[in-house]
């Protein structure tokens, strides 16, 4: 993809992600190719059999690509390449199938965990208005682990929005939810997503949720 039609796509939407001429290999061959510029508020889906090399693919957006993978192409972010950047500074979100609280922090806790740095008064009342904005009111002092399986996917969704991101990840993320909430869960999220205006990719094995994406879906294949 050439400069100028990052550049569009950057200035039609607010915000975007590139992924330029991707190879991603294990050992030497050849996993998954791609090219790919996701626009602030649309999902990409990525699908594909077990070992298709979806989590690599996320493993290498968010920098931990692990041993015995290389890859080549780039990464922009709002413009901006951060493939040579570190993990912790990429600012790209990642929520997973589980909501890996804190169990030793309360809700507030959790949330505030990754927040960036403001007045500790600001910060509640930031948090006490995102709980509400989600159905969890009243819930700052409450243990992850006295919240149902879907308030704990509300509190790990709320992590990962207030700590800013400029892009979102989601790997199988509601997967280990029952049908109901699955669907109540899943149009929160993707709410958020386009409300915030993030660009987001998300894995599933889950037609239910790539068709509730309303985005691109990509197929990997199996290179086994
Ligand atoms: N840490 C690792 N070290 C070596 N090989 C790995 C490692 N992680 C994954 N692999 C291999 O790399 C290939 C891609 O794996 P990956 O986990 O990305 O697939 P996936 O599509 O996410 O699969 P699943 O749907 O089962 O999660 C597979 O052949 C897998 O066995």
């Amino acid at each position: 993809m050439q400069k100028h039609e990052r550049t569009s796509a950057a200035m039609a939407n607010t915000s975007s992600l590139v992924i330029e001429q991707l190879t991603l290999k294990r050992q030497q061959q050849v996993l998954l190719s791609l090219n790919e510029t996701i626009a602030g508020g649309d999902i990409l889906t990525v699908m594909g059999p077990s070992g298709s090399g979806k989590s690599t693919l996320l493993n290498w957006l968010t920098g931990m690509l692990p041993k015995g993978f290389s890859a080549s192409g780039d990464i922009y972010l709002n413009e901006k390449k951060i493939t040579d950047i570190a993990s912790h500074q990429r600012q790209i979100g990642l929520l997973y199938q589980d909501p890996l609280l804190f169990p030793h922090l309360t809700v507030a806790g959790n949330i505030s965990f990754a927040m960036p740095a403001e007045a500790k008064a600001q910060r509640k009342a930031t948090i006490s208005q995102a709980l509400s904005q989600v159905g969890l009111a009243g819930l700052e002092q409450r243990c992850p682990q006295s919240l149902s399986g879907g308030q704990q996917a509300r509190v790990a969704l709320l992590r990962v929005l207030l700590s800013q991101p400029k892009a979102i990840l989601l790997d199988e993320p509601f997967s280990k939810l029952d049908s109901q909430l699955r669907q109540e869960t899943r149009q929160l999220v993707f709410e958020q997503i386009r409300q915030h205006k993030l660009p987001a990719i998300m894995v599933t094995h889950d037609q239910s949720d790539a068709d509730a994406a309303q985005g691109k879906i990509i197929s990997l294949f199996s290179v086994d």
